[in-house]
């Protein structure tokens, strides 16, 4: 292709982001991998998200090991991280779904943890084997600890939009798990469309319900790409005044407990459609795009960003 019929780039990222994106690649993107991944495969993974400009990078769970094997080496992810001279103002989150996983990961040294509960019964047994109601009190002994220890607590609901198991999910259901969340002491609230089911519509009224009981400023979107709403799903929540998106990197990713789910909504495909609207992210798509190429070839599985296919089709031509 010729340099003058090449598509006119949306306007570079300027210093200070106007949205905030948290990289789930290094835990959603990699839990539900079959194959070991290693340690330093993990770890070079990171550094390279951050040096594309992602100041928050999920990066590891404080899960059973039985449960969720890929996230066994989550000390020694924690332990080989980049330093803060390296990557200056980089917060590295950790999920947390007890006080026990909450003690290894302070212990590791995290200075954020999640914590998450599912709006669907079903969702939350085969997640993590108990109720609704179970994993908030489950989440109250994490808030305390998290307060005394000055650590940062987020919160995820997962199957805002639908659930695997159960079906439809009503948004007063998410509304009255988020509200309570927040009262826990939870900085900000991520909804998960865990099976990527959710289209605009359904967006539209999940945070125009979810917004009647809490801040629209509390919340994030985290949209799975599964039937391949994802880009359009984080337009309409930006639309509906979002500004913290969740996305992995060449969209890497399913959930173990979530039959058939894809990945995250890509972060090359998220910060295109971002920078486009005006929005600056502080993240360079070139870099980010290299990274996903890399770890897709680490991996050997196809590049799930359309983003960052399109601009290495443009870098080879
Ligand atoms: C929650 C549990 C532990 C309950 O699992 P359980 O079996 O009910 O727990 P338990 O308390 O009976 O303990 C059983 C064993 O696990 C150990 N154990 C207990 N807790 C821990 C811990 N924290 N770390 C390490 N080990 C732990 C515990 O010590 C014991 O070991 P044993 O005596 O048998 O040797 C389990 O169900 C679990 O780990 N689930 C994790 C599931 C998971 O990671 N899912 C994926 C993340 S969520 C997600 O992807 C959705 C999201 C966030 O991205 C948003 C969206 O898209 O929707």
């Amino acid at each position: 292709m010729s340099m003058s019929s090449r598509p006119p780039a949306p306007p570079a990222s300027p210093a200070a982001p106007t949205v905030r994106l948290v990289e789930v690649g290094p835990r959603d993107g990699l839990q539900n991998e079959r194959q070991a991944i290693a340690t330093a495969t993990k770890l070079a993974l990171i550094r390279r998200l951050a040096a594309a400009g992602l100041k928050d990078i999920e990066a590891t769970a404080f899960v059973s090991p039985k449960w969720v094997p890929q996230m066994a080496d989550h000390a020694e992810v924690m332990a080989g991280l980049p330093s803060a001279a390296e990557f200056p103002g980089v917060n590295y989150p950790v999920l947390t779904p007890n006080l026990k996983g909450f003690e290894a990961a302070l212990a590791a040294g995290a200075r954020e943890v999640a914590v998450f509960a599912a709006a669907s019964e079903a969702f939350s047994q085969k997640n993590i084997n108990c109720t609704v109601a179970e994993s908030i009190a489950r989440f109250e002994p994490i808030l305390a600890a998290a307060q005394t220890a000055g650590v940062r607590v987020r919160g995820y609901i997962s199957c805002v939009l639908g659930c695997p198991y159960q079906g439809e999910v009503a948004p007063e259901a998410v509304a009255a798990i988020a509200r309570e969340l927040l009262q826990m002491g939870c900085f900000e609230v991520s909804l998960g469309d865990t099976i990527g089911i959710g289209t605009p519509a359904g967006v539209q009224r999940l945070i125009g319900t979810v917004g009647e009981q809490v801040p629209v400023a509390r919340l994030a979107g985290h949209f799975h790409d599964t039937w391949g709403m994802g880009v359009a799903n984080v337009a309409e929540a930006w639309r509906q005044g979002v500004r913290v998106f969740d996305s992995s990197v060449a969209g890497l990713g399913g959930c173990p407990y979530a039959k058939g789910a894809t990945g995250n909504v890509a972060t090359e495909d998220l910060v295109w459609l971002l920078h486009g609207l005006g929005e600056s992210t502080g993240v360079d798509l070139e870099a980010l795009a290299a990274c996903g190429e890399w770890i897709c070839a680490e991996l050997g599985r196809p590049n799930g960003s359309r983003a960052g296919r399109a601009l290495r089709a443009r870098c080879a031509a």
